[in-house]
């Protein structure tokens, strides 16, 4: 789906209900988008913002309850390449506003043995982007399950580029044997980096090109990722040099602050990038 208002565009995908791109008005692209992304059925598009959901990362690194449900050895879940159900479009002279749905049902049932219905709301304005996504358990059990809205930022320059907000926190290395580390200062970028902080606390990401500010909703952790010069030759669709163009700030419900939604119960875990 193309969106052209006079004060932003922005593209995004059903599959997925993923946003590849937003930009107010005469200004650059403020998602990165890898130039070897595959717009294909089934594969995950790589940059915008991919939905990991009902988990984040590999199975076997989720709280047990969450893991128990998976039957798959796949990362991320499978929102971020199953198809989306239009529901509602809004548009007004300052913004636009688009709903998408997906009725996790036993569509899903090699991956994953739950049921739920998600509803991903995008608000669009020349502030900023604004994401929200509902998951309702429509099942007759407790649901437990991780997530992440995967946010793919540029910046000029990963070597002069810093994430500020999260000074002090706890967070888990994944490159240090999932280790646990306080942040010391702002976040910065040598090589691989790979962590989930204990926090869902609003951030500023400094680049050499502008600032943009992060603020999550029903959130207490975030994924910082840049994948280095060796994993980005790893890595699907992602040119080898792109690392030092891109990072992720990712407003997750991971490890610990996994969730769990009795019958009929819902959450919104959401994000707003906004200038700074
Ligand atoms: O390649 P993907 O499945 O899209 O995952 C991309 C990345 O997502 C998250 O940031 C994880 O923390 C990383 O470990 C992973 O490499």
């Amino acid at each position: 789906m193309e969106v052209h208002h006079p004060l932003f565009r922005a593209r995004l995908f059903l599959q997925g209900a993923h946003l590849t791109h937003f930009a107010a008005r005469d200004e650059r692209d403020w998602l990165w988008m890898s130039d070897t992304a595959r717009f294909e059925p089934g594969v995950a598009i790589r940059g915008g913002i991919p939905i990991c959901w009902p988990w984040f990362g590999v199975p076997e690194k989720n709280p047990p309850e969450v893991r128990r449900r998976l039957l798959t050895s796949s990362s991320h879940g499978f929102a971020r390449t199953a198809v989306w159900e239009l529901e509602d479009v809004r548009e007004t002279a300052h913004d636009v506003e688009i709903s998408l749905s997906l009725n996790a049902n036993s569509d899903f049932s090699d991956a994953w043995d739950g049921r739920a219905r998600l509803l991903m709301t995008f608000h669009f304005s020349a502030d900023g982007c604004q994401l929200a996504l509902t998951t309702t358990n429509s099942g007759s059990e407790p649901l437990a399950f991780t997530q992440a809205l995967h946010t793919y930022l540029p910046t000029p320059d990963i070597s002069r580029t810093l994430v500020k907000g999260l000074e002090n926190c706890g967070y888990v290395d994944s490159l240090k044997d999932w280790s646990y580390h306080t942040q010391q200062g702002p976040v910065s970028f040598e090589g691989e980096t790979d962590r989930i902080y204990e926090s869902g606390d609003s951030l500023i990401v400094e680049t050499p090109s502008g600032n943009r500010r992060i603020t999550a909703i029903g959130s207490d952790s975030t994924v910082v990722w840049n994948p280095g010069p060796e994993k980005a030759e790893r890595l699907s669709d992602f040119p080898d040099v792109a690392w030092q163009s891109m990072l992720c700030v990712e407003s997750a419900n991971a490890l610990g602050d996994y969730r769990v939604l009795n019958a009929g119960q819902s959450h919104t875990l959401g994000v707003m990038i906004g200038r700074e």
